[in-house]
């Protein structure tokens, strides 16, 4: 069978040009992510802010895919995966008339943190394995991702590790340290020690403040997301209409 010709890289890609100012909120589970984009729901005249599909995962037709990944990972970590992928994708290629997109994750932290770290504990198959990644591939070669920021909630392990516990969602109450341990040094690996060599802006928070200390950063981020966007709308804007770059927080 003729092998299949790989996508042409002068076609277009889908959704380039239609996406603002995008940030991605990323960090280790219970790193505060969803409380840091309740933040700038204030900013909802010109913040389109994404929570991560949680609800999605834990009731697909009925069934709680994320319950099914914590307790049966042979059989559902690989369906997981996809699932995450095909919810994240939706997010990365919603459009908003914003110009300030903030999602909660990303396709990234799916593919350098979770995939990597079921493979790396022998969870999924190595055949799995490569799906996902040519599947990753084939979508950043076809999808334009829009990624202008990164914040990382940067935590330790250990800190993050009881927020869980306290937060005490059913599917994660089996989750050991050792789990958190591992993505967190998958998030460094991706976002400090930059091992996959990406371009993209990150400003790293120190997210192991308590609520009632962390308020500086978050102000902090507003700057950085401030002072990032004009420093793009002074460049020639490649991939949104500068009208969408015109607006600022505050
Ligand atoms: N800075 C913080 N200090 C202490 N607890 C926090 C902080 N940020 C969030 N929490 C609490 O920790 C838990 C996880 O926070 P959440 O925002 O859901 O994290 P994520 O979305 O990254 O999983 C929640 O119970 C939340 O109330
Ligand atoms: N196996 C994967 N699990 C994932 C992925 N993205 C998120 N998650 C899990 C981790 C948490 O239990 C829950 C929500 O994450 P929070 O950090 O918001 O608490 O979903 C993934 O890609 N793979």
């Amino acid at each position: 069978m003729a092998s299949l010709k790989p996508v042409s890289t002068s076609l277009p890609k889908y959704g380039v040009g239609s996406q603002p100012f995008t940030v991605f909120i990323e960090g280790n589970i219970g790193s505060g992510k969803t409380t840091f984009i309740e933040h700038f729901k204030k900013f909802e005249d010109k913040v389109c802010a994404i929570a991560e599909p949680v609800d999605k995962w834990r009731n697909f037709k009925g069934h709680n895919l994320l319950e099914l990944m914590y307790i049966d990972p042979d059989r559902w970590a690989m369906p997981f995966q996809s699932y995450v992928m095909l919810t994240m994708l939706e997010r990365h290629t919603q459009i908003t008339d914003k110009p300030i997109k903030i999602l909660e994750r990303s396709l990234y932290s799916a593919k350098y943190c979770f995939v990597e770290n079921l493979h790396k504990s022998g969870l999924i198959h190595d055949g799995m394995y490569e799906i996902l990644k040519q599947w990753y591939n084939y979508v950043e070669d076809i999808t334009h991702v829009q990624a202008d920021l990164i914040v990382y909630l940067r935590t330790t392990p250990e800190v993050v590790y009881e927020r869980i516990r306290k937060r005490a969602r059913s599917e994660e109450a089996c989750v050991p340290l050792e789990y958190i341990k591992q993505l967190h040094e998958l998030h460094e690996d991706w976002l400090i020690r930059n091992r996959v060599g990406h371009n993209i802006k990150v400003l790293e928070i120190e997210a192991d403040l308590d609520l009632s200390e962390i308020d500086r950063e978050y102000k902090r981020s507003e700057s950085v997301i401030t002072a990032t966007m004009q420093q793009q709308t002074q460049r020639p804007a490649v991939t949104a209409s500068p009208s969408k770059r015109s607006d600022y927080l505050g």
